[in-house]
C-alpha cells in the first residue's frame, strides 16, 4: 500500500494543512485532472471528486495534475469534493498556441523536469532552447534526455551539441529499445519527474521502460486503435519502482512561453553573464557600443545563432505576456505571493517553519 510520502507529501506540507484536518478535510495529490473534476490519491483511497469554489475567495478552482489539494471526504449525501489548491512549489506553464494566449498549467509540484529529445531526427536548437526555457521558469530541475540513440550515428557528438546549447543541464544518452542510459536516468531522476518534449520523442516508451510495465500508452498502442493523437489531455501520475513519482503528459504540439524572463536567463546563462559587462545595464545587445555580448560574437566565444535565438525567444516572451488576461495572471501569481509571504514570515519568524 502506498502512502501519500510515496507521492511526495512531506512534514512541511502536513505542517501547513494543519487548519484544514482541523476542519476535517484529508489531503490528496490530483493525478488526473478534467474540467470539473479530478481523480485523487489520498492517504486511504483513490478517488473521483468534484472541484468546487475556493473557500474564502469564491474563485473557481482549476487543479491540474500534481497539485495538492483539500479535500472534503465523500458522504451518504454528497461525493468528496476538493475544496483548495495548496500552494505550488513549482509549475510547468506553457502559454497555448490560440489567439487569446490562455497560459495552461502542465504540471504542478514536479521536482524534475526531463527534457526529452528524439536522436532519430536531426537536432532542433531552438526547439531545445525553448523547452530548457519553460523547463528553468517552472522553478524545478531540468535534465536533457536524448532518446532513441540506437537510432544515431553518432551519439555522442550529438550530445555534446545538445551540451553546448544546455549550461548547467545534465545531458543523457538513452534508448529505451536497448536500455543503454536508463541506469543514469534512473540516478538522476528524483520526486515528481514530468517528460517534456515533442510528440513522438519516446516519452512513453521511456516511461514504460522506468516503471518496468506498459503502463503508458505509446505511439504505435495509440495509433493502432485507429483513435487520434491529442484528442485528449490525458495525463497521470504513477509511483516510480524506485521512489518518486512520473507524471506522464501528451507530447505538445505548440510550447508557447508564459512568463519565462526568468527561465530565459537560465536557459542561455552565459548570455546573461556576459550582459553584466555590456557598458548599458539596458544593453539590449542588437547595436549598443560597449557590448559585452556581441564583443563574444567577434571573438568567436559566442554563435550568432545563439544570440538570434535568445532574441527570438524573448520578442515572444514579452508578446505572450502582453495578450495574457488579468485573471488569469492573478490565478497563476495566487501560488508565488503565497510562496513569497511565507518567505518575508519566515524571515521575520524563524521559528515560523519549526
Ligand atoms: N528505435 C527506437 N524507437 C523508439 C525508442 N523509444 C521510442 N521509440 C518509438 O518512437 C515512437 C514514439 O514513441 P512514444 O513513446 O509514443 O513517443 P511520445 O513522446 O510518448 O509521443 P506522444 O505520446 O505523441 O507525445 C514509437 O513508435 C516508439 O516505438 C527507442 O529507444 N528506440
Ligand atoms: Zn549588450
Amino acid at each position: 500500500m502506498l502512502t501519500l510520502a510515496d507521492y511526495g507529501w512531506d512534514g512541511e506540507r502536513e505542517r501547513s494543512f494543519s487548519g484544514f484536518r482541523a476542519d476535517g478535510l484529508v489531503p490528496g495529490r490530483v493525478v488526473r485532472a478534467e474540467l470539473g473534476r479530478c481523480d485523487l490519491v489520498t492517504e486511504t483511497e483513490v478517488v473521483s471528486a468534484l472541484v468546487g469554489t475556493s473557500w474564502g475567495a469564491g474563485e473557481r478552482l482549476t487543479p491540474c495534475t500534481g497539485d495538492w489539494v483539500a479535500v472534503r471526504p465523500a458522504t451518504a449525501a454528497s461525493s468528496a469534493t476538493v475544496v483548495e489548491v495548496l500552494e505550488r512549489r513549482t509549475a510547468v506553464v506553457r502559454s497555448s498556441a490560440s489567439r487569446t494566449s490562455q497560459a495552461q498549467v502542465l504540471a504542478a509540484n514536479v521536482d524534475t523536469v526531463a527534457v526529452t529529445v528524439s536522436l532519430a531526427d536531426p537536432l532542433k536548437q531552438g526547439r531545445i532552447e525553448r523547452l530548457l526555457a519553460l523547463a528553468w521558469g517552472s522553478d524545478a530541475t531540468p535534465v536533457m534526455v536524448l532518446t532513441k540513440a540506437d537510432r544515431s550515428a553518432d551519439p555522442i557528438s550529438a550530445a555534446s551539441e545538445v551540451a553546448a546549447i544546455a549550461p548547467g543541464v545534465e545531458v543523457l544518452v538513452t534508448s529505451a529499445a536497448t536500455g543503454e542510459g536508463m541506469d543514469a536516468l534512473t540516478a538522476v531522476l528524483s520526486g515528481t519527474v514530468v517528460l517534456l518534449g515533442p510528440s513522438g520523442a519516446g516519452k512513453s516508451t521511456l516511461g514504460n521502460r522506468l516503471l518496468g510495465e506498459d503502463r503508458l500508452a505509446t505511439g504505435s498502442v495509440r495509433t493502432s486503435d485507429g483513435k487520434g493523437r491529442h484528442t485528449t489531455a490525458w495525463r497521470e501520475l504513477v509511483p516510480l519502482p524506485h521512489g518518486g513519482v512520473l507524471l506522464d503528459t501528451p507530447g505538445l504540439r505548440g510550447v508557447g512561453l508564459h512568463d519565462a524572463d526568468e527561465g530565459l536567463d537560465k536557459t542561455f546563462a552565459e548570455i546573461t553573464d556576459l550582459a553584466r559587462d555590456c557598458r548599458f545595464a539596458d544593453c539590449a545587445h542588437t547595436t549598443e557600443p560597449g557590448c559585452a555580448v556581441l564583443t563574444a560574437i567577434e571573438d568567436g566565444h559566442l554563435t550568432r545563432r545563439r544570440l538570434d535565438s535568445y532574441h527570438r525567444l524573448q520578442r515572444e516572451n514579452a508578446h505572450t505576456a502582453s495578450r495574457t488576461d488579468a485573471r488569469l495572471r492573478a490565478e497563476l501569481e495566487r501560488p508565488k505571493k503565497q510562496i513569497a509571504r511565507q518567505a518575508r514570515a519566515l524571515k521575520k519568524f524563524p521559528h515560523f517553519k519549526a
